[in-house]
């Protein structure tokens, strides 16, 4: 499987982005309108602030899920035992968020924001038909005024050498929304399962990654597969600290995805088996 990188400007950028939607459940796109000095001053801003002790004050709330998530609460991927070696900050615009991170990261949520949205349009344009009739609401609608939208500041540390065995950057998972977006990381490591291999997301710098989550496989009845995907650790070579910034665009919570589920539904159940809620 080969993601070619689609030119967003390009003239048939949204049927060549949804075409490798629905092969892959992944797309690469280029020359995109979001800003990489932006994304590259927020790396540069996180990476610091994950080495202070700074972060303890900004501890995760339970109910609503924003702030810090130190490394002893963080996910354990679905059907996985061990933790993932990752802590990471939970932003929202209207949660928790050091004062002097806050302008470039409410901006670069903004943004992408946007983007995501508008490539949601593509998804509902370039669907077959017989498909997009069946959704309850037009897929941008369902996460118009949506303040469940995330962006979630990934850190990975340097390893140390005394992690648990088998334990992973992040763990073979789905995610859970309905579109992710994210720009490529500062470290290699992103992977996406085909068939029984894995392989790399190569994704230049500069460059955005988009995934579809579980959320539109339920909605599209699989046309769009939640494709899994994993990070691996890095070998002695290149063990340097991996920042990344996945935005994951949520429905309002009352959106109907499915006969079997609303968005809060769906989430609710999704996060107890993530061991966060
Ligand atoms: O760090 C990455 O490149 C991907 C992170 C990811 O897949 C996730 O947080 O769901
Ligand atoms: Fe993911």
């Amino acid at each position: 499987m080969e993601l070619v990188a689609v030119d967003y400007q390009a003239p048939d950028a949204a049927e060549q982005f949804v075409r490798s939607l629905h092969n892959t459940g992944f797309a690469v796109i280029k020359n995109h309108p979001i800003s990489q000095e932006l994304v590259e001053t927020i790396y540069q801003q996180w990476g610091r602030f994950f080495l202070t002790d700074q972060k303890s004050n900004f501890r995760f709330d339970p109910k609503t899920q924003d702030g810090f998530f130190p490394a002893d609460v963080s996910e354990t991927a679905k059907g996985n035992d061990k933790k993932d070696l990752k802590e990471y900050f939970h932003f929202y615009p209207w949660g928790q968020c050091p004062d002097s991170l806050r302008v470039e990261l409410a901006s670069y949520y903004a943004q992408a924001g946007a983007l995501a949205s508008e490539l949601l349009t593509w998804v509902q344009r370039f669907g077959p038909k017989e498909l997009t009739n069946g959704y309850s609401e037009p897929l941008p609608s369902m996460v118009y005024g949506s303040d469940k939208t995330l962006l979630r500041v990934l850190h990975y540390p340097v390893l140390q050498g005394d992690e648990p065995k088998g334990a992973m950057r992040a763990a073979a998972h789905e995610d859970i929304n309905l579109l992710t977006i994210l720009p490529a990381a500062n470290a290699k490591g992103l992977q996406l399962k085909d068939g029984q291999d894995w392989v790399e997301v190569a994704a230049d710098f500069g460059h955005l990654v988009v995934n579809v989550g579980d959320m539109l496989q339920e909605a599209s009845n699989g046309y769009f597969p939640s494709t899994t995907h994993r990070v691996v650790n890095p070998d002695s070579s290149d063990n340097s600290a991996r920042i990344s910034l996945p935005l994951f665009l949520h429905p309002r919570p009352e959106v109907v995805l499915s006969e079997r589920y609303t968005a809060e539904g769906y989430l609710t159940e999704r996060l107890k088996e993530l061991g966060v809620l």
